[in-house]
């Protein structure tokens, strides 16, 4: 298969990653952060389906399913056909050695691998069964409701602890008022289990949480913008223990509102926070794919095949 160049609809740079579309924001006019105009925040289910206006729980999970994704930067292939599909409402977990295609898997999934001048992709991303790619659809739709929270957290160290939770609605152009915003900022802490360490210190600076209160900071400004879909990279690489069992309660409690996309090398990690696994691999300079997926405890208990069986054992990457 060539590589098939990515849709040319818009420009790459129109919407940086958060951290990027971001950076510009007055970081000493704490809230007052001016935000373009936009409809008001439309009743959300969840997901049990109940209308729940702006309550916790935010939208409903979506269901992302990849078909045949294929990627390339520049002339390596580093992507063949992968398929898979990431229920809605359950935690998914992608392993597999180092280089095998995980981390460039989880950036097609929400049109991030686009931002790279090189790189090119095939296949299809499906979101609640519409492709991500078509032509008419919006790389700013894509970030809006496919989240993402990188390896290492990235809060913006000078902005308040308040500003960073709302940093991401610049993206979606959402304008909300002073109480809406308070509601949203006590919404997103307290999904991303943060909000009673912080709710006596929300002016204070993201910089000076620790760590995994940094990483959690992260999942809040993720979570703000009401994504259906939560992409993690490796999210607990660079925490201690406890910070890391923090941020997987944390992904437990979002199990069933928001769907989650997990890139991890921790085997007790991808034991104990998905329902779903799939196990990648690029054997011998061949492009990464899937060598088997499903349920968590058939990946990690009985495997078909004998490569999943022996990395998940520790005998190999
Ligand atoms: N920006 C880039 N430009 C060129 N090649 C890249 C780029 N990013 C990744 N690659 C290559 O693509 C392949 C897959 O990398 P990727 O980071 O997706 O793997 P991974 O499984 O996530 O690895 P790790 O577990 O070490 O993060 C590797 O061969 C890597 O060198």
């Amino acid at each position: 298969m060539n590589p098939v160049n990515l849709p040319e609809t818009h420009d790459h740079h129109e919407v940086p990653d958060v951290t990027d579309a971001t950076a510009s924001l007055d970081t000493t006019a704490t809230d007052t952060v001016v935000l373009p105009p936009v409809a008001p925040v439309a009743p959300v289910r969840t997901a049990m389906g109940a209308a729940t206006g702006t309550a916790k729980g935010a939208v409903a999970p979506a269901t992302l399913e990849a078909r045949a994704v294929s990627a390339w930067f520049g002339s390596h292939q580093v992507l063949q056909q992968v398929s898979l599909t990431m229920p809605a409402g359950q935690v998914t977990a992608l392993i597999g050695p180092s280089g095998c295609g995980k981390s460039t898997f989880l950036r097609t999934l929400n049109r991030m691998h686009e931002l790279i001048p090189t790189a090119a992709m095939g296949g299809e991303v499906l979101f609640d069964g519409e492709d991500i790619y078509a032509p008419e659809r919006r790389l700013t739709d894509a970030r809006r409701r496919i989240g993402m929270v990188f390896q290492k957290p990235n809060p913006f160290p000078a902005m308040s602890i308040y500003d960073n939770v709302v940093a991401g609605l610049r993206l979606t152009g959402t304008r909300v008022g002073r109480r809406e915003k308070d509601e949203l900022v006590e919404e997103s802490l307290t999904r991303a289990g943060l909000w009673k360490e912080v709710r006596d210190r929300l002016r204070q600076p993201g910089g000076a949480l620790s760590g995994g209160q940094q990483q959690r900071l992260c999942i809040a400004r993720a979570l703000a913008v009401r994504p259906r879909v939560l992409l993690m990279d490796e999210p607990c690489s660079a925490l201690d223990p406890t910070s890391t069992r923090r941020v997987e309660e944390t992904i437990h409690e979002l199990a069933g509102q928001v769907t989650v996309v997990i890139v991890t090398h921790n085997m007790q990690q991808a034991a104990r926070v998905s329902q779903q696994c799939a196990f990648f691999l690029a054997e011998q300079g061949t492009p990464g794919g899937i060598v088997e997926h499903g349920p968590t405890e058939h990946i990690f208990g009985t495997p078909e095949d004998q490569r999943t069986a022996d990395y998940v054992a520790g005998r190999f990457g």
